[in-house]
């Protein structure tokens, strides 16, 4: 089977097309994958690091205001949506997978005019603009949680769940803690603002690591790129670092999510997938900026099942940060019973469904899967 697969923008919307490709690759070593991006997203590092056949179209988001700039995104989609029809043309995919961002919108679209079989993968609760008007050309939407399915065509929506989870659920435990310098004699908890780091909970943290040195507990955190050097140098000024070491970004997540006790994280929805499929505990901050404060439905309905805590930026200090983190490291029961319940929201079993979906679409039924 020729895949084509177009997602961009954040992590969030990248790794799930990485997880989906590589373990697709690892089954059926015969697909054939082209990836479409754009050359300035991060799909562009992380996808051709993978060493994933990749093309880049130039396509900008739409602004939600009405501005000068939304009449040039339009010009520039019809002219991916033409870039798009040549790549489709020239590579002759079965099927067409866009994993959301602005950059799978022409590129979907073009498909679903070309009469290939298409998909939209929707992460979050709520969707995006792009996979909102994509999901009228596209034969199927595949979505992580049931209460998406209002936002679109009822007969397309099928719940698949995330194809990181299928991933992180196949990653055997490592030496991976003491790699990063860090012991096995203790409990480990993640710190990680989203893909691309977040500047509250890098202050709070910063804040935090006084108190962090007194605990029995130690603490991998992660910056993002773009704060690293900010950060390193503010924490080199607040003292010496015990207890936690400090990295700009993970490239080794899931081997980094199966070693450690607890997490502290934006709310996107990638990630909350990779934690459930691992009955990772997590103490969610969920991202206010974003489209309908998505991320805190997203967190809502982990902490309705007791899979995760919620403390909101606004309530976000350094006492909180660290009140929250010990309820959760330090009481082994209530640890335990936030790990169940977030293994019983994890769906491994993703890639799978959303590979079966696909074959569905393609006719291939010899090949579908058991
Ligand atoms: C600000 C914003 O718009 N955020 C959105 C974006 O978030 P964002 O891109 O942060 O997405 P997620 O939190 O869902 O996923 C982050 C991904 O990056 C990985 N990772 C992160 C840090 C690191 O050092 N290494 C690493 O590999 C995580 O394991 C995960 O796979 O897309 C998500 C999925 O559509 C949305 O739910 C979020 O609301």
């Amino acid at each position: 089977m020729k895949i084509i697969v177009s997602g961009g923008g954040t992590g969030g919307h990248i790794y799930p097309a990485l997880a989906f490709i590589r373990t697709i690759k690892q089954k059926h070593p015969d697909t054939e994958f082209l990836y479409i991006g754009t050359s300035k997203g991060l799909e562009s590092k992380l996808v051709t690091r993978e060493e994933i056949p990749f093309k880049s179209i130039e396509i900008t988001g739409f602004k939600r205001s009405i501005s000068f700039e939304n009449v040039k995104t339009v010009l520039r989609f019809l002219k991916g949506v033409k870039e798009s029809r040549k790549i489709i043309r020239e590579f002759k995919p079965d099927m067409v997978i866009g994993t959301g961002g602005y950059v799978c919108g022409p590129v979907v679209y073009a498909a679903a005019k070309e009469n290939i079989p298409s998909i939209v993968h929707e992460q979050n609760s709520v969707p995006g603009l792009t996979n909102k008007f994509l999901s009228k050309y596209v034969d199927k939407v595949a979505i992580c949680f049931e209460s998406a399915t209002g936002f679109f065509p009822k007969e397309k929506v099928v719940l698949t769940g995330n194809p990181r989870a299928s991933e992180v659920a196949g990653i055997k435990k490592t030496d991976i803690l003491a790699r990063l310098g860090l012991t096995d004699l203790k409990p480990s908890v993640l710190i990680f603002g989203g893909s691309r780091g977040a500047r509250p909970i890098n202050e709070a943290v910063v804040a935090s690591l006084e108190s962090f040195a007194q605990k029995p507990y130690q603490v991998i955190y992660v910056t993002g790129d773009v704060h690293f050097d900010k950060v390193k140098k503010e924490a080199e000024a607040a003292g010496e670092l015990k207890n936690v070491v400090i990295t700009p970004f993970l490239h080794n997540m899931p081997e980094v999510l199966r070693s450690v006790d607890a997490v502290v994280s934006r709310a996107g929805a990638t990630s909350i997938a990779e934690f459930t499929a691992l009955g990772v505990p997590s103490l969610l901050i969920p991202s206010p900026y974003v489209t309908n404060n998505h991320q805190e439905k997203n967190a809502r309905a982990l902490v309705e099942k007791d899979a995760a805590s919620l403390l909101l930026e606004s309530e976000l200090t350094s006492e909180n940060l660290v009140r929250h983190i010990d309820q959760i490291v330090l009481d082994a029961e209530k640890k335990k019973r936030m790990s169940e319940s977030a293994k019983q929201l994890g769906m491994p079993d993703a890639t799978s469904r959303l590979y079966n979906v696909m074959l569905q679409l393609t006719g291939n039924r010899q090949a579908r899967e058991k």
